[in-house]
């Protein structure tokens, strides 16, 4: 179990009163994220969200909530300073753009609103007017037929950030664990050589960096797995791990970072080796977030590291066959929000008056 976290409210101060509303992009209209938002804006009292507002999609949101019997009142701001004193009664929407939707048949409008509500969400975390931005889920093959040329959200924020994609670093987190995927939208077959020490060091460096300031966490332990089957077993079933893992990690822990490593994966998210560690930087993808699907999908957030504004989004995706159908759980998309929200008031606080 991750020791001290954002997730943990005991003794979380006030927010700020100035702490700006959190700015939500809607996702794929098709899919889950429209009625998410709109069940966690009425279980806002319920778990003590920050104000938020959506960015576009009026009706999406409303024909979204009512598909799952919540009658949604919205309200229009022209500015999100005019998100906190609206919040209390009804979701503030930012823009009046939108468009039909037919739950679970994604369309080039659906993709094209998805884009301009995430495109002008970050661009008000930028300017600042938005304390977070909190991204509904897209599909990402639908977004790429408008135009989207990134892998995924977390490139499009380091593009827009003017950063390597290389140093918006993907974080999933949950209760009983956070874990980091060293390479992420790649295929499997590409993976052994992308493994590299310089890889493993740079990613590493964010991480503690971004724990220690976004999540209460100074000298984050980070456990980092093998990329074989036992760690490779002494180059039995692989070298990667002796030749380019185990030195990383070994000039990680001389440079002063709180590094384990090469574990085999297969056992490092046992209950009792997951309290010796406060995050997991694995070597792809699935190794990385099967784990934490499978201990805790409904309260996962998926986090960037490393970028000037602060970023979170719900570990699912877009869910096109359950949409419409009140059966998705609001759960991850509660705790991206409260997550963003914990993340925004650290930074609001940590800025010299
Ligand atoms: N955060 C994101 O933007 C994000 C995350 C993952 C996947 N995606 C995209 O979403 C699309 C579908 O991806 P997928 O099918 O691999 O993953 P998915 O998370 O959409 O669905 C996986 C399974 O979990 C179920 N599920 C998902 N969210 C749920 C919820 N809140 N409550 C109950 N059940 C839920 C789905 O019905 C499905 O059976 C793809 O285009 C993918 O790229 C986006
Ligand atoms: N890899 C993420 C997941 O499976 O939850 C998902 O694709 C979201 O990635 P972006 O936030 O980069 O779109």
């Amino acid at each position: 179990m991750p020791s001290s976290s954002t997730t943990e409210a005991q003794g979380a101060a006030p927010l700020p009163v100035n702490a700006a509303p959190l700015a939500v992009s809607i996702g794929d209209p098709a899919g889950i994220a429209p009625e998410v938002i709109a069940q966690a804006w009425a279980e806002r009292e319920a778990h003590a969200l920050a104000p938020f507002f959506a960015v576009g999609g009026a009706g999406v949101l409303v024909r979204a909530a009512a598909s799952r019997g919540i009658e949604l009142p919205v309200v229009q701001i022209s500015s999100p300073a005019e998100a906190r004193e609206a919040f209390a009664s009804a979701l503030p929407v930012l823009g009046e753009e939108d468009c039909t939707q037919t739950f679970g048949e994604p369309d080039a409008q659906g993709a094209r609103l998805a884009l301009h509500s995430l495109t002008r969400a970050t661009r008000l975390a930028l300017s600042g007017e938005a304390g977070a931005v909190v991204t509904g889920p897209i599909a990402k093959a639908r977004l790429a037929e408008v135009g989207f040329t990134q892998p995924g959200q977390t490139e499009f924020l380091a593009d827009a950030c003017e950063l390597a994609h290389d140093d918006a670093v993907m974080m999933l987190a949950g209760p009983s664990l956070r874990t980091v995927p060293l390479t992420v939208h790649e295929p499997l077959a590409v993976v052994p050589g992308l493994v590299t020490g310089a890889l493993i060091e740079h990613k590493a460096h964010v991480i503690a960096r971004a724990l220690a300031r976004d999540f209460g966490l100074p000298e984050a332990r980070i456990a980092i797995t093998g990329l074989n089957p036992h760690s490779g077993e002494d180059g039995r079933m692989g070298s990667e791990d002796r030749d380019v893992i185990a030195p990383a990690i070994a000039r990680l822990a001389a440079q002063g970072l709180a590094v384990t490593g090469p574990h085999p994966a297969d056992a490092l998210f046992a209950a009792h080796e997951r309290t010796k560690f406060d995050v997991a930087l694995c070597m792809y993808h699935d190794q990385a977030l099967i784990p934490i699907k499978t201990l805790d999908f409904d309260q996962g957030v998926n986090v960037t590291l490393g970028l000037p504004i602060v970023r979170t989004s719900p570990d699912h995706g877009t869910a096109f066959a359950i949409a419409g159908k009140g059966l998705a759980s609001a759960g991850a998309m509660i705790a991206a929000l409260r997550m963003a929200g914990e993340c925004a008031q650290r930074r609001a606080m940590s800025v010299p008056a």
